[in-house]
């Protein structure tokens, strides 16, 4: 199912983010790329809070962060209470991420893992769908913390 896909990155992470955004856009998906234009160095915390503000917008369903690590962008992209972004570096947590905890930001490490294993993370993020059932209790509470037992 063709999807609105958010991406971004910090320098460390460009040339896989261009690859993926040509990539899924060959897949016949609507990719908005938030940059960065090119591999000078950067700051990823900007960068993920420009993903997660264009999910918190309605401006894409589901995005796609990319860091070095892909710590510090999830960490980011967390920041924003509409996000759900899971690190992941193989498919079955990106399958686990949607399945359970309905995440609609993947996060990935371009120094960590290949291009191939990030288009296998993400094809497996786009192709699962999230759960709900006793999930849904406990995404709910995610979304407010204050409402939980300490
Ligand atoms: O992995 C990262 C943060 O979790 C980022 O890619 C940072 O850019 C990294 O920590 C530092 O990278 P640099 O190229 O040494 O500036």
């Amino acid at each position: 199912m063709p999807r609105r896909i958010a991406i971004a990155s910090d320098h460390a992470a460009f040339v896989m983010k261009s690859e993926l955004a040509e990539w899924l856009r060959g897949e016949g998906h609507e990719v908005l790329d938030l940059g960065p234009a090119n591999a000078d160095s950067v700051d990823y915390p900007d960068f993920g809070y420009a993903l997660a503000g264009a999910i918190a917008q309605g401006e894409a369903d589901l995005g796609v962060a990319l860091c070095g690590s892909g710590i510090g962008i999830s960490i980011a992209v967390n920041r924003n209470p509409a996000a759900r972004c899971a690190l992941v570096s193989e498919p079955l947590s990106a399958s686990l991420a949607r399945q359970h905890n309905d995440a609609n930001v993947v996060a990935l490490g371009a120094r960590l893992i290949g291009t191939e294993m990030a288009k296998a993370c993400v094809t497996a993020f786009l192709d699962t769908d999230f759960l709900g059932d006793r999930h849904q209790r406990r995404v709910d509470k995610l979304s407010h913390p204050e409402r939980s037992p300490a």
